[in-house]
């Protein structure tokens, strides 16, 4: 069982934040500064999570200290500026107050997973062709992204992840960073599709005071908050015009210039980017520039979607489960044989993101000590053609409908129509993306291009 230490002055948030841990299955020690943190055993605990403000030193003075043990730092009334310098000291994560309960616990539940080997196998680097750290899989797919990320990590080069939605991008990112000489330096996580196009670019690069209506002081951008680290550029292809113009620049001359600002300024940053989209088809058709493509796909990691990792899903599946069961103080519950197989079966259009998911309402939902498939809330499960089994019987036993033998030869974007037009009448547009595991604006564009428009009725137009 995980032991978390707690450093906070206050009594009731450091309370409050035992009280979620302990329910999350963590051991829990406290401290009320960073003196008090020293006179124990440090080395006894697998994370920190440390207020900033405290009497006396900062709670970020425990990084240094601690060496290889993670720090995750929390705050109240913080800006941005000291949220990074935190990052940049070192903080695994950086969790502002009042925080969700979940999303701490997801912050937790990452930061031990990812620093999980260093509690006994050493680091990515020193294992070799293992598996980097948080990452689940040995499948000869996954042991050739393995080897990738191992020698692309110390040439220092741009690197362009490809790979459908939830396959683990951020995570070979993390991985590539962790094993870089870049590692004491800030990791900068962006996800372009997710900033609206107006501020996509004062984000990333920066502005001046009154560059444009609102801009009420200068700020400094993303990219420069990563100078001297990584930036992490996730879903590039939606990244506007204007922006990739400037991100040229950065990768060209290593140089930005903020909105409304005359003046550049020198940045050494390590770019990586990923995107589930084919960029040089966009640019053939001019929505992504040609140079710019050229300049990102150096070096190349390819992620094979979960459906072809069969050998991993079980395994996969099992890490996570653990976790989940861990976060929800569930311990000893197991999937059923029908679970089981219906893990190994289902397409995961959502990939690894949707399995985790799916796993966390099966823990929430399961009422005895198995989790059976209904509880996973999985769509339609179509057999894969096994040698070992008939597919009768594989059909036969499987409890939805949907399944035939025909349906075998099903290709995702066929089960992808079926499944939106069977459901789209009973779910919001909301529940059929989670059910999918896929955002809704991915939803949407596949809509768009199979040619499923949304119906306009009263419950769509309110999801
Ligand atoms: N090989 C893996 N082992 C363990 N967990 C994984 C693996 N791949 C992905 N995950 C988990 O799946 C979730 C999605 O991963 P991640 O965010 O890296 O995917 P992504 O490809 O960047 O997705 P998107 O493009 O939608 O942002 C995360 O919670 C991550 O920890």
């Amino acid at each position: 069982m995980p032991q978390i230490l707690i450093v906070d002055d206050e009594a009731t948030p450091r309370l409050a934040l035992r009280r979620l841990l302990e329910r999350g299955g963590h051991r829990v020690s406290e401290a009320t500064s960073v003196i008090e943190a020293h006179q124990l055993d440090l080395t006894q605990f697998d994370l920190i999570i440390s207020d900033l403000q405290l009497p006396g030193e900062p709670g970020t003075a425990l990084i240094d200290a601690v060496d290889s043990l993670p720090v995750l730092i929390t705050a109240r009334h913080v800006s941005v500026r000291t949220a990074v310098e935190a990052l940049k000291q070192g903080a695994v994560d950086f969790v502002t107050q009042p925080y969700a309960p979940d999303e701490l616990l997801a912050s937790v539940a990452q930061a031990l997973d990812e620093h999980a080997p260093r509690r006994g196998a050493g680091t990515d680097s020193q294992r070799g062709n293992a598996t980097p750290s948080g990452m689940i899989g040995h499948c000869p797919g996954m042991l050739a992204v393995y080897t990738r990320i191992r020698k692309t990590a110390p040439a220092d080069v741009t690197v362009l992840i490809q790979g459908e939605s939830g396959t683990g991008k951020e995570l070979v990112a993390r991985a590539i960073h962790r094993q870089s000489r870049r590692v004491k330096a800030p990791l900068i996580c962006v996800n372009c599709a997710a900033i609206p196009e107006t501020l996509i670019e004062s984000e990333l690069f920066g502005h001046e005071k009154g560059a444009f209506t609102g801009a009420s002081a200068a700020r400094t951008g993303l990219v420069e908050a990563a100078d001297g680290g990584t930036l992490f550029l996730d879903e590039i292809g939606e990244l506007p015009l204007d922006a990739q113009a400037r991100l040229l620049r950065v990768l060209q001359e290593g140089e930005i210039r903020k909105i409304g600002s005359v003046e550049t300024r020198h940045v050494d940053v390590r770019l990586i980017a990923a995107t589930h989209r084919d960029l040089n088809a966009l640019s053939k058709n001019g929505e992504f520039r040609l140079d710019l493509y050229y300049r990102l796909n150096v070096m190349q990691i390819d992620l094979p979607p979960l459906r072809e990792r069969e050998d991993d899903i079980l395994e996969i599946a099992d890490v996570l489960l653990a976790a989940a069961c861990r976060r929800h103080a569930r311990s000893g519950l197991k999937l059923s044989r029908t679970a089981r197989r219906d893990i190994r079966d289902y397409p995961w259009p959502g990939n690894v993101r949707e399995l985790e998911n799916a796993l966390e309402r099966g823990v929430i939902l399961a009422e005895g000590s198995l989790i059976h498939s209904d509880d996973l809330g999985l769509g339609p499960v179509i057999a894969r053609p096994a040698p070992a089994r008939s597919a009768v019987a594989a059909g036969a036993s499987c409890p939805d409908s949907f399944v035939s033998d025909q349906q075998e030869d099903l290709s995702l974007e066929d089960y992808f129509q079926h499944f939106v037009l069977e459901h789209q009448d009973q779910m919001s547009e909301t529940e059929l993306a989670r059910k999918l595991g896929i955002s809704r604006k991915c939803l949407w564009e596949r809509r768009q291009r199979l040619g499923i428009p949304r119906k306009k009725t009263p419950r769509s137009r309110s999801a």
